[in-house]
């Protein structure tokens, strides 16, 4: 759990180029689904490559005060689950640290199961929305009593007799269509969810994997998901792909510092979630993807990054914003070494995260010398291209894994070191985060 420690003051400034390859850890997204399957099938569930950061390690904690057994061995993670329905009561307080995933994904699982449970989490969690998940578990039968604006903690009384849903999300959200989904299972007759723009499809994948019934249909109305309830799923062995929203950091660092040679292996390039890599070729950016295979049925690649001397800003289309939602924050700073500015819309989701990333990126970047303008749910950062980025300040990381980051990587790029508060919650997402850049040849030290 995040945010309960001593902050860790971390400083980064330019040096070396960066060199080398970067082994990331496993996906993030399917981290969490891996666990929670694995806790609704039945027979033993075998997952290597997990991420064992702390948000994927609050969910294990919870599928054991679900009644699962979820052990460590020799690196790779056993589940025995309870199957769909076989939830038992926690006896205490579920504590999801810094998970938005991890909460969300939680609560749906839970909502269609006789069980009531208390869900809490870090400030950060504790001040993130609810009700985008409890509004439509309502429509199962599932009470929810929160405090205002439906923020944790939250006791979730999960439906006795649960009806199946039909439901159109008012967000481009994955953890709500997951939630949804994973309450659908243990409710009798088909459960749709209707989307009108593609996010990452991880669950409707792995449900299928699984051996649910699922069928997913491009219709006039969107994209149209259809669970049929109550299947017993079967325990499954699973090789987590690494995680591209943490690709991105070593990728994006090898772009802005000079001289920088970078490879970083076996990134999934899955269209829901690769947006940003799109997005840099477009900007200019020497990134190839070398070794391209099919992995488990899904693209990979190996991902090579040098340093672009001659990025230029963009317009981002707001109809990627799904594909790349957690890289904005690293995007600002990539855009802040381009020539001209990069336009960013769509992008609402992005104040209703670990923190308001909008908000944390223009303030840490106008501090290290950048314009940025900003509306509601758009903002445009001012490239600085040749001029270079001032930096020299003390950015404030906001509970915020993926702020933090952004900031150190700044640092790397900046004419003066970029400081962040607290680096404490990289260990959220990337606990690897800085040997693996300080092999890269990264100066980043705790300070
Ligand atoms: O489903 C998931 O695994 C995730 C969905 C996204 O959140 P939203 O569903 O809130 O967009 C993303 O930001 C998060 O890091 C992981
Ligand atoms: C938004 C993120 O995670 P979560 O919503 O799971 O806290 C993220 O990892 O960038």
């Amino acid at each position: 759990m995040s945010g309960h420690g001593t902050p860790i003051p971390m400083t980064a400034r330019a040096g070396n180029p960066l060199k080398g390859i970067a082994d990331v850890p496993g996906d993030k997204s399917i981290s969490h689904r891996s666990l929670i399957l694995g806790a609704l099938s039945v027979g033993e569930t075998r997952v290597t490559g997990l991420l064992e950061g702390e948000d994927v390690l609050d969910t294990a904690e919870a599928m054991r005060a679900f009644g699962a057994t979820v052990e460590r061995q020799d690196g790779t993670w056993i589940v025995h689950g309870v199957g769909v329905g076989g939830f038992a009561e926690p006896s205490d307080v579920i504590d999801c640290g810094n998970s938005g995933t991890g909460v969300r994904l939680i609560m749906g699982t839970m909502a269609t199961s006789p069980v009531t449970a208390t869900f809490t989490g870090d400030a950060s969690l504790r001040g993130r929305p609810m009700g985008r998940v409890t509004d439509p578990l309502s429509l199962f039968g599932t009470r929810a009593y929160g405090r205002q604006g439906g923020r944790l903690p939250m006791t979730i009384v999960g439906a006795k007799d649960p009806v199946p849903v039909r439901y159109v999300l008012p967000v481009p959200s994955a953890q709500v269509k997951s939630a949804i989904l994973l309450a659908g299972l243990n409710a009798p007759g088909e459960t749709v969810v209707i989307e009108k723009e593609a996010t990452r499809d991880h669950t409707e994948r792995m449900l299928a994997g699984f051996g649910a019934t699922v069928r997913v249909e491009d219709a006039a109305e969107g994209r149209v998901i259809t669970l049929t309830g109550q299947p017993e799923l079967r325990a499954q062995t699973i090789v987590v792909p690494r995680d591209p929203s943490s690709a991105a950091f070593p990728v994006c660092a090898g772009i802005i510092v000079p001289g920088s040679d970078v490879l970083v292996p076996n990134i999934g390039l899955n269209p829901t979630r690769a947006g940003l890599f799109t997005t840099l070729r477009e900007m200019g950016a020497d990134l190839s993807y070398e070794n391209q295979r099919e992995e488990g049925g899904e693209p990979v690649a190996d991902l090579r990054a040098r340093f672009s001397g001659s990025l230029k800003g963009i317009e981002v289309p707001p109809e990627r914003a799904a594909s790349m939602i957690d890289e904005y924050p690293i995007l600002s700073v990539v855009a802040a070494f381009a020539e001209g500015p990069t336009v960013m819309r769509g992008v609402k989701e992005l104040r209703v995260k670990e923190s308001d990333r909008i908000d944390a990126m223009a303030q840490a970047l106008r501090a290290a010398g950048v314009e940025v303008e900003e509306g509601p749910d758009w903002w445009i950062v001012h490239g600085r291209g040749a001029d270079g980025v001032q930096g020299g300040v003390t950015a404030e990381s906001r509970l915020d894994h993926r702020i933090a980051m952004s900031c150190l990587i700044l640092g790397l790029a900046s004419r003066q070191a970029m400081q962040v508060d607290d680096g404490s919650p990289i260990a959220t997402s990337f606990p690897i985060f800085e040997t693996l850049m300080r092999n890269l040849g990264a100066d980043l030290v705790r300070a």
